[in-house]
């Protein structure tokens, strides 16, 4: 025997064990003269089993070990990396003598998404082999680097495009017998550069201010630090000590947890009993978007970097027109960051992307994604339009972020192919999409939704049918007790500070500047709670006997829409500015309110701002799964995270009401309902007591408590 090969796809205990004890039958066996190391199904290692991590009989640090054993091997030891090499999968790898990568596969330390450092030595050899900056940058953003960068960057010695396994076995036997020593990562110094400490110490502030308040970037910094400060078995055991800490984090939990509800949501299924076990998607070879305003815009742009020809309509030349040139302009942006460029969308070409006002070009498409404003009216008759004009089985998709499916769907001669499409704006960007299914939604039409969003690289998550679907709604109370703390005594920034101290990527005052007052303003004025429609005598902060806040209204009145107008909770450089100042002006506006409404201002401590707004949004998380709008925690929470800037370190809404416990969420939502009776977001959801009354169960249990018939749908 000349070649020992062992194979190690997921790095389980068992996996680990058959390491070990193949790596020492190779070094006791003189007739094995190397050893290759490959994975199963072309896969070489995706690295530790995750759910270990949070398992009572996780077995710390079992990895490094192996790692060293692999390096001290007398004998050389090839890795053949196809698929992926990720976490300790590459860890793996970086100890062997040399590597051989198929020119398809992906490589990456991605344990800091998961809130850990790479473990398994990675954080010393890593930079040993690649430099600091480098390493720096794959393990503090844990992203994934294709094998052709890989060569380029030395992590791999070479790339191939056939049998990467033959060519591991034709490397190793052209090495035996060549010195080992040089290739042992352990033994390399880390490479200079000029005045580490002051490229450490701005990598630092950098990483600092991007973790907005998740450890583990800092943490793994920390360990690459050590890489450059003390020999390798020192920088080893600073990266275990920090390893445990992080490991014992809430953080890791969190963001494990977020992990495997990303993959959750591919379940979906409905009330009614349609799910992906049984719905089979249809092709879409073809797309249409109506309505080229900043979301139609923007998914054109999705559409087309996910290669699916496109017809974009306008209602007429000169919107068009306007249109296209912005479309253009976000290509362009686009294509500059592939590597083909422009070339590799070939957005040029008509048979790819077509422009037009004629709906009868239409007839040929797979799918429409209407995306004109929100208007009831103007929806009805595009869709009226669309059952004539489109092929049969066509899916019909609205972008709304409010409206009734339903009422969208009866406009049509069949409803079973309308579906409601929440893309986030920028659509291009921005990695949600919330797809609602209304009353005659056909399962075909749901899987053809979330094979839509897999394509488009988005997360698909579905949500039944009501008023702001499962975000918005539950972001209706947030925003409302921001308002109530702005009467109450607070200020914006107050506000902001604290949402954005806990992790948000922006509070809802400098959101609200962001998004337009004037959006919220017009949905309001068409629910007939503001504007000519309200009845005289209204109270001023009363509708239909509970409290309503007109500060945001009388916003609008001023002409103050936000970053657009350059006034609106901030006052801006200049209309469309984007650096918000707090604004003396409106501090006075609100003492003036504040007399008028006979309201005593108060100071409102940090604890009572946060507990309010996120509390409120919780409740009513609650109540959209008692509900079955959404068939599990997690739903809501990756529509958290991947929608609204929720931190991902604390693992979404439901997560976090979870980690706070659900007795304390129920005692403080009880507190202030009894201060403010007048506000129903406040008022704790039946499912939330519920919960609390069977014992605070893990939130993995939670929808176990709800009986079948307390679904509406
Ligand atoms: C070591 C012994 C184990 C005991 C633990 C004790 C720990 C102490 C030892 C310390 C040593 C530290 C070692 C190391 O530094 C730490 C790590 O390696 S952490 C893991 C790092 N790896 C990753 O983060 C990779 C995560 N996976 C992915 O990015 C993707 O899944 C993929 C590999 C790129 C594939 O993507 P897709 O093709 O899109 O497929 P899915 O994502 O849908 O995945 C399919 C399916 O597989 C599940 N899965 C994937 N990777 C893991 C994993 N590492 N552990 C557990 N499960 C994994 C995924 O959840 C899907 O299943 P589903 O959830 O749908 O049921």
């Amino acid at each position: 025997m000349e070649l020992l090969s062992l194979t190690v796809n997921s790095n389980s205990l068992a996996v680990l064990q058959a390491l070990e004890d193949g790596l020492k039958k190779a070094d006791a066996d003189p007739s094995v003269k190397a050893v290759m190391i490959c994975g199963e199904n072309g896969k070489f290692s995706a690295g530790a089993d995750i759910r270990g991590f949070s398992s009572p009989k996780r077995h710390g640090g079992a990895l490094g070990p192996i790692v060293s054993l692999i390096e001290s091997s007398e004998k050389p030891v090839v890795a053949a990396i196809e698929g992926v090499a990720l976490g300790g999968g590459l860890e793996v790898a970086l100890g062997c003598h040399y590597r051989i990568a198929h020119v398809k596969a992906w490589m990456g330390l991605p344990e800091v998404t998961l809130g850990l450092l790479p473990g398994a030595e990675g954080t010393q050899r890593l930079p040993r082999l690649i430099g600091v900056p480098t390493a720096l940058d794959m393990i503090t953003t844990g992203k994934h680097i294709p094998a052709t960068e890989a060569l380029k960057l030395g992590l791999v010695d070479e790339i191939v495009e056939e049998n990467t396994i033959e060519a591991a076995i034709r490397l190793a036997n052209k090495v035996i017998g060549q010195p080992l020593g040089p290739r042992r990562l352990s033994l390399k110094p880390v490479p200079k550069v000029p005045n580490m400490e002051a490229f450490l110490r701005e990598a630092a502030v950098k990483v600092k201010q991007q973790a907005r308040g998740c450890l583990a970037p800092e943490l793994c910094l920390q360990a690459v630090r050590a890489a450059t400060e003390t020999p390798f078995a020192e920088g080893v055991r600073r990266e275990r000590e920090l390893f445990r800490v992080l490991l014992s984090s809430g953080q890791a939990q969190a963001l494990q947890y977020a992990f495997f509800a990303e993959r959750a949501v591919h379940r979906w299924a409905t009330p009614a009993g349609a799910s992906w076990s049984s719905a089979a998607p249809q092709p879409v070879c073809k797309a249409a978007v109506i309505g080229l305003g900043t979301m139609g815009r923007g998914i054109v742009t999705s559409l087309v970097k996910a290669s699916i020809p496109v017809v974009a309509l306008e209602q007429d030349l000169e919107y068009l027109n306007k249109g296209r040139k912005a479309v253009m302009l976000l290509l362009e942006r686009e294509a500059m960051k592939m590597e083909g460029g422009a070339q590799s969308l070939d957005f040029h070409n008509p048979a790819r992307l077509q422009f037009t006002v004629d709906f009868d070009l239409l007839h040929d498409v797979d799918l429409v994604i209407e995306a004109v404003f929100e208007n009831m009216a103007l929806k009805k008759e595009i869709f009226h339009k669309l059952s004539k004009i489109c092929k049969p089985g066509a899916l019909l998709c609205t972008n709304t972020s409010a409206l009734n499916i339903d009422e969208i769907a009866s406009a049509t001669s069949r409803p079973q192919q309308v579906i409601g499409t929440h893309f986030f704006s920028p659509a291009h960007v921005m990695r949600l999409l919330e797809i609602i299914y209304g009353r005659h939604t056909s399962p075909t039409a749901i899987a053809t939704a979330m094979q839509l969003a897999k394509t488009l690289k988005k997360v698909g998550v579905v949500v039944g049918n009501c008023f702001g679907f499962v975000g918005n709604r539950m972001m209706f109370p947030y925003v409302q007790q921001a308002v109530f703390l702005l009467e109450e005594g607070s200020r914006p920034e107050a506000v902001d500070q604290v949402l954005e101290d806990f992790g948000f990527k922006i509070g809802p005052f400098r959101m609200s500047d962001l998004a337009g007052l004037d959006v919220g303003w017009r949905s309001r004025q068409g629910q007939g709670l503001t504007g000519p429609s309200l009845p005289a005598g209204t109270p001023a902060r009363q509708r239909q006997g509970q409290r309503y806040s007109p500060l945001p209204d009388l916003l609008c009145e001023h002409g103050r829409f936000g970053q657009k107008t350059a006034k609106g909770w901030y006052q801006y450089e200049k209309a469309g500015g984007r650096t918000a100042t707090p604004d003396p002006w409106l501090h006075s506006f609100l003492s003036r309110y504040r007399d008028t409404h006979g309201i005593k201002a108060r100071f409102i401590d940090q604890e009572e701002i946060l507990e309010r707004c996120l509390f409120s949004l919780i409740n009513e998380g609650f109540a959209i799964l008692a509900e079955g709008i959404a068939s599990g925690p997690e739903h809501l929470d990756v529509i958290y995270i991947n929608g609204y800037g929720w931190p991902r370190h604390r693992g979404g809404p439901m997560f976090y009401a979870s980690t706070v416990g659900l007795p304390r969420v129920l005692d403080k939502l009880q507190k202030y309902s009894e201060a403010h009776p007048d506000v129903p977001g406040l008022r704790p959801s039946a499912f939330l007591k519920k919960l609390v009354a069977v014992g605070n169960p893990p939130i993995k249990e939670w929808m176990s408590y709800l009986s079948q018939q307390s679904s509406k749908l």
